[in-house]
């Protein structure tokens, strides 16, 4: 088994990684991979905060906030431990939880969503540190959740508020998810589409197949209604922003028989939305297609989920140069400003301060045999650190 990383020494990323990984997190579990970091920053100087949150009808969920030194700039590395389940182990080529460093990759599961970014961001400030001293010209944080991958409900949202509340300002973002598609130094990303859950339900009458007149189908009635929402593209995308896209994700019916037609059939729906639209006109948009289908005859209801998002954009040069000069210097590769794919923490952490993301290459996550080089996370550490150097200079 891989050695514990020495917390004396600055943390050899591959092998803090390895450890991680070695720390079966899947949310909400904090597996000891939180405690593992605390044993890595603490020593090195960080004053490290574990608070839990906890909300009605959600998981208790751990998380970890570790600052050094004082004053601006503040630069707060953000990212999470928990992880995706593996699946059945038995479909891996190596344990999920084991951190098999082989073939020059460490494997297993979060390898790259993300303890592979935060070994790295962890890697970089410690070796920033030893080679100053012991302190930053400024003040370095990490925010970590465990709550990422879950409802994000206890995590990165609460602990934002609650190092606002203990007197903690940012300067600058950096969140360590993977945003490479293919090769280390691909994207960086400055923003993100929004997201919004919704479901609409069709009120029927319940009654028997064979009396079909004295009942009302909700089914063909919601496959109208689903039908007018996608009749059409929502856009065309805009400038810095992917198209919209509106997918149905699940119908439900509660119904069991086959020979009553049941009372209600309802439709869930997940929209990831660019910087054309915002919540409220999305909830318009959809009313508009919804009554225009009902007409007199479908009775329906349009419920929106708490927790939806809207779209942002970082506009903070000097965050996206010093990042993007740092990668180009690493790499020998201009990354792309991308808003592309899902959304992040980030969504959070954009209303206290500007954000940006860059990690490992995404291609692997959440899947079987999720892992990441060993040459990238050594590449990646060397960016951060370039930029740290570059940061507080
Ligand atoms: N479960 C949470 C958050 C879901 C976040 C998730 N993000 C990703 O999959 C990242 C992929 C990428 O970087 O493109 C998502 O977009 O659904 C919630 O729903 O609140
Ligand atoms: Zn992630
Ligand atoms: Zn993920």
């Amino acid at each position: 088994m891989p050695p514990v990383p020495d917390a004396a020494t600055p943390a050899d990323p591959a092998q803090l990684l390895s450890a991680l990984i070695r720390c079966p997190s899947v949310t909400p579990a904090e597996g000891g991979a939180l405690a593992l970091l605390e044993s890595v920053l603490a020593p090195a100087g960080f004053m490290v905060s574990r608070p839990v949150f906890r909300e009605a009808g959600t998981p208790d969920v751990e998380n970890l906030f570790a600052t050094i030194g004082s004053g601006a700039p503040h630069l707060v590395f953000a990212g999470h431990t928990d992880v995706v389940p593996p699946g059945d182990p038995a479909r891996w080529s190596h344990g999920p939880f084991a951190g098999d460093i082989a073939d020059g990759f460490v494997h297993g599961r979060g390898a790259v969503d993300m303890k592979g970014g935060i070994a790295a961001f962890v890697a970089a400030a410690l070796g920033y540190l030893a080679d100053r001293g012991g302190a930053p010209s400024g003040t370095i944080s990490l925010l970590i959740t465990g709550d990422e991958e879950g409802p994000s409900v206890n995590g990165t949202v609460k602990l934002l508020d609650w190092a606002a509340k203990n007197g903690h300002r940012f300067d600058a973002a950096i969140v360590g998810e993977p945003t490479n598609p293919k090769r280390l130094g691909d994207a960086i990303k400055v923003g993100r589409r929004g997201s919004l859950s919704g479901r609409i339900t069709v009120f029927g009458r319940q009654g028997h197949v064979a009396y079909p007149h004295l009942a009302i189908n909700p089914i063909p009635q919601l496959t109208k209604l689903i039908r007018r929402v996608t009749a059409e593209a929502l856009d065309e995308g805009s400038e810095r922003f992917d198209p919209s896209n509106l997918e149905f994700v699940g119908l439900d019916v509660d119904n069991t028989a086959w020979n009553v037609i049941p009372a209600e059939a309802s439709a869930r729906f997940n929209i990831r939305f660019n910087d054309q639209w915002t919540v409220a006109t999305l909830e318009a948009w959809l009313a508009a297609r919804l009554d225009e289908a009902a007409g007199n005859e479908i009775a329906y209801e349009l419920e929106l989920m708490e927790g939806a998002s809207e779209s942002f954009l970082t506009h903070s040069a000097e965050l996206i140069d010093s990042l993007t000069n740092a990668v180009e210097a690493v790499t020998g590769r201009r990354p792309e400003l991308s808003t592309s794919g899902g959304t992040s923490d980030a969504r959070f952490i954009k209303d206290y301060c500007p954000v940006v993301e860059f990690g490992l290459v995404g291609e692997t996550m959440h899947q079987v045999d999720e892992r990441a080089a060993v040459e990238d996370l050594v590449a990646l550490t060397a960016i951060y650190r370039r930029f740290l150097d570059d940061w507080f200079g």
